[in-house]
């Protein structure tokens, strides 16, 4: 079985709790609390292969025995990096963490044949009436920075689907086949309309 490590980063507020929890129950939970890193792991089968997802979801607050940053990038092998596209101190942070996690995971003792897989979430397009953040410049950092790009909404009652952009030079790239099932695995995740409740 795969083990696939995936760490949903980003500022606080951004909807990170909302996107998870959304994976897991296929519901939006307006008020998720969460007082703690948390560690959710899922068991999956897709195409045949059974996968063992594990999704940390780290905790914006201060809190008792909370990793680091940079202890958070070592541990994982893909990354869901998300922002809220109505504030734009949210896209300024993403920025940060996806340039972050390409120097450690290219400088780190992680041997890496190929990048790691990031997907950068423009996330309550249903805001997008107080939107701050271009789709363009979502774009073009994922396109600067090798990520897959998606503007969605955590949110139940949005109606448009998720576009992948910039994706075509990463078609062109190779990755393990570990990185590859996240990568499909995560299209699963939030490629797809899930139905509110
Ligand atoms: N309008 C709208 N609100 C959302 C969406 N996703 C999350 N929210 C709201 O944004 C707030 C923060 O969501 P969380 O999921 O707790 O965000 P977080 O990034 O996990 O926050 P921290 O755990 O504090 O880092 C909550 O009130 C959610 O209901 C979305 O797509 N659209």
């Amino acid at each position: 079985m795969n083990d696939i490590k995936v760490a949903v980063l980003g500022s606080e507020g951004v909807g990170k709790s909302a996107l998870i929890v959304r994976f897991l129950t296929r519901r939006f939970i307006g008020e998720y609390a969460s007082s703690s890193e948390c560690i959710y792991r899922k068991h999956m089968s897709i195409d045949g292969r059974q996968l063992h997802l594990e999704l940390y979801d780290p905790c914006s607050q201060p809190c008792e025995g909370k990793s680091t940053l940079n202890e958070q990038i070592h541990w994982a092998d893909g990354f869901v990096v998300v922002y809220d596209i109505s504030d734009r101190s949210s896209f300024l942070t993403a920025k940060a963490i996806v340039h972050l996690i390409r120097e450690l995971h290219l400088g780190g003792s992680k041997s890496r044949d190929t990048d790691s897989v990031i997907f950068l979430v423009g996330n309550k397009q249903d805001l997008c009436h107080m939107r701050e953040v271009d789709r363009e410049e979502g774009q073009k950092l994922a396109s600067e920075r090798r990520c897959q790009f998606y503007e969605l909404s955590a949110a139940e009652h949005y109606q448009e689907g998720p576009k992948p952009l910039g994706g075509k030079a990463k078609e062109r790239r190779r990755r393990p086949s570990g990185s590859k099932s996240m990568a499909k695995l995560i299209n699963n995740v939030f490629g797809k309309r899930r139905k509110s409740v």
